[in-house]
Order: structure tokens, then sequence, then C-alpha cells
């Protein structure tokens, strides 16, 4: 970026930067456990698969956002193209993956840091660590967008500074065989296949990103050029994190150990806890626990912020310091709560975080894009190439809801 050009923007590779924050979150941590059925090779088809559609989604909601003043959102976009009843449907289902994303993030990692804090002599419990976590981000958020921006950048600059550690130390150990013909014992399904629908729903929740696209757009004055640079690349990355991420942890623990994570609530705690037991070095443990830290809280700050806005704009609460306070208050509260009383849905969170985003991540942009055209496009037709993005981005929606209702009736097999 030339700093003496006044009106130059900046470099796409920081709103890339943006994305890949947003998007490599918590729901990272449950691929391995989620994806330990259908195994490596397959996964990493379907992780492709996800992200292109999640990718195009995005760009179509880009396109028609760009038609607009700058900072319209996706309350502007769906009041001015689509149905009442759909734009309502459309909030709601926002604020209901933005809140259980919430609950997802704290109980995720208050067992974890509750284990960080006890080892530094602070005897605290799982709900006290939970609340001391909650109050933390409730602070930074209370504060404003400012801080919330610096403090992301620092959490997402350590949290790929830390991954790239990690990632060396950890390639070491892994054992490239089992990652394509895994030892399986007697009690544990051979085929791969059969489980990977189930995996959908995971995949569609860790690559979503769609609420900062407006911000995006703002940062980049409209400039479709940058903006589509950064979602291709901060996405793009984020893909490269996750196979990395998937080869890190398929390569160190076994596929029959997955189940048992599963069965211990399959949250980061459980996860990582495996990875310690197979790894022996002690500063490779350590980097796991910090990495782990930074990774949630860069989401989990995003995504809140997200929340609080939503929540704020649509009760009308002011922006002076008790505007804030009352908003925090809501923002936070009850996914805190729901936590303390029911600390194992984690895995569930995550995987109702994704039937619900197919609404307004894949659903909406769809319908807004078709939508979109005959007002904006002054009498020229479709292009066949917009018609068949549309068309992937409805049946990826389609296929995760079926998805998702198969696990949940038992009628997909689940490892
Ligand atoms: N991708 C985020 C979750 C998310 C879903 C939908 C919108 C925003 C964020 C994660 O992995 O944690």
């Amino acid at each position: 970026m030339a700093p003496s050009k006044k009106a130059s923007l900046p470099s796409s590779a920081w709103g890339a930067m943006i994305i890949c924050g947003t998007v490599a979150g918590a729901g990272m941590f449950t691929l391995p456990v989620v994806m330990a059925g259908a195994w490596y090779s397959w996964s990493v088809v379907m992780l492709v698969i996800s992200w292109f559609c999640m990718l195009l989604s995005g760009l179509l909601f880009m396109k028609v956002s760009l038609n607009f003043p700058l900072g319209a959102g996706y309350d502007t976009l769906t009041q001015a193209l689509t149905p009442k009843w759909w734009g309502r449907l459309n909030g709601l289902s926002i604020t209901f993956v933005l809140g259980i994303l919430t609950y997802a993030y704290i109980s995720a990692s208050g067992p974890v840091y509750q284990q960080s804090l006890n080892t530094l002599g602070f005897a605290l419990n799982g709900a006290e660590a939970k609340g001391l976590l909650t109050a933390v981000v409730a602070l930074v958020v209370w504060l404003g967008t400012k801080g919330v921006s610096r403090f992301i950048t620092f959490c997402l600059v350590a949290k790929l500074l830390l991954f790239f550690m990690l990632f060396g130390g950890l390639i070491h150990h892994v054992d490239l065989s089992q990652l394509l013909t895994p030892r399986e014992s007697s009690q544990h399904p051979t085929a791969y296949w059969p489980f990977l629908l189930a995996v959908v729903p995971f995949c569609l929740a860790s690559f979503g990103f769609h609420g900062n696209i407006t911000g995006l757009i703002s940062y980049y004055q409209g400039n479709e050029r940058k903006v589509k640079q950064a979602l291709i690349g901060g996405t793009l990355f984020a893909l490269v994190i996750y196979l990395f991420w998937l080869t890190c942890t398929m390569g160190n623990i076994p596929r029959q150990d997955f189940p048992e994570i599963s069965r211990q609530g399959g949250d980061i705690h459980a996860l990582i806890q495996a990875m310690h037991d197979r790894i022996s070095q002690k500063s490779l443990g350590l980097l796991l626990d910090i990495f782990s830290h930074f990774a949630v809280i860069c989401s989990f700050l995003g995504v809140t912020v997200g929340l609080f806005d939503f929540i704020a704009d649509k009760l009308g609460f002011e922006n002076s310091k008790a505007g804030r306070a009352k908003t925090a208050l809501i923002t936070f509260c009850p996914p805190l709560i729901a936590s303390i009383l029911f600390p194992q849905g984690f895995l569930m969170a995550i995987g109702y975080a994704g039937l619900f985003a197919t609404f307004w991540a894949l659903f909406t942009p769809a319908l807004l894009a078709w939508n979109a055209h005959p007002r904006f496009a002054q009498g020229k037709p479709r292009r066949v190439s917009d018609k068949a993005a549309i068309l992937l981005v409805l049946v990826f929606g389609l296929v995760n809801i079926v998805a998702w209702a198969g696990s949940q009736l038992h009628l997909i097999p689940l490892f």
C-alpha cells in the first residue's frame, strides 16, 4: 500500500485476514472428531466442496450488496428484495446461529481456560472459569469497535503464527500410512463413505463468515475486485489451515480413539488431551494449549460483536455506556447460563449452527441474487454461470438439511 496515494485502499491481504479470522474458529475443532468415520481422504473431498459452495454464496451476496449504499447489511437487502416473512426468518436464523455459537465458544473454551488457570495456581471451578472468560470478552466488546478490531487483529496474528509453529512440530509425528489406511480394531467399521453425509453441517458451520461481508465492502469502499480477492484469499487460507489441521490430528490420533473423544463431549479440551497423550514433547503440548486459546477467542470476538450489533439494532438500545452495558448483558448472559447448565453441548451446538446457517448463508444469498437480477441488470439476460452458482448453492443447502435430519433421525450412520 503506497501511503503517498491518498485514496489508496488497504491491501486485500488485510481483508483476507479478517475473513480467515472468523472462518477458522471453534468449528475447526469439531472437524477431526466428526470426520473420524469418513476419515481422511473423503473428508478432504467434502471440505473442498464445502469451501467452494460457501465461497460462492459469499460472492453472490457481495455482488447483490454492491448495488446498495455502503454499509447495507442483511436486514436492508432482505427487506428490499425478499418478502417480509423471509426477512423475519432470516433475522431469526442469524440471531439463533450467533447465539448458539456464543454458547459453543463458552462451553468449548471454558475447560481449557480452567485447566490453564489451575496450572497457574488459581483454583477456579468450571463455572467460574467460564464466567471470567465471558466477562473479559464482554468487556472488550462493550468498549467498542476500535478496541475489538485491534484485539482481534492481535489474536489473529498470534493464532496464525502459533498454528504454523505448531504445525511444524506436529507434522514430524504424522503417521502417513495411518492417514490413508488406518489400522482398524475389530469393533470399528472399515467402510468410510457411509459416514460422509453426517459431516456436512459441521463443514458448513466451519466455513461460515457471511456476517462479515458487509463490513468488508465498507472497508474497501465498494471496490469489487478487492473484496473478491479478500473473500477468495481468506477462505482459501482457512481451507489450507483446515487441511493442515486434519493431517496433524488424524495423523497423530488413531481412528478408533475418536469415539471416546466424542463421548467426552468432543470439545477442544478432549481433543487436545488426546493429542497430549500421544506427543511426548512438552513444548509442543504447551504450544497446542496456547494456540487453542487464541483460535477460539478470535472467532468468539468476531461472532459476539455481530450478535451485539444485531441485538442493539433490533432492540434500539443506545450507543451510550449504559445502553451498551444492557446490550452486553443480553448478548452474553443467556449463552453463559446455558453453558453452565448444559456443559456438554459443544458438538451439538456447532451442528445446529450449521443447520440454521443454511438459511442465511446459503438460501438468502441465492434468493437475493435471483431477485436482484430483474431490478439491477437493466434487461441483460442472466448469465449461465450465475444460474449455475445459484443452483449449486441451493443444492448444497438442501443436502445439508437432509444430512442433518438424517443424522438426528439415525437414518445415516454415525461413527
Ligand atoms: N466459522 C466459524 C463459525 C461461524 C459460522 C457462521 C458465521 C460466522 C461464524 C467457526 O468455525 O467458528
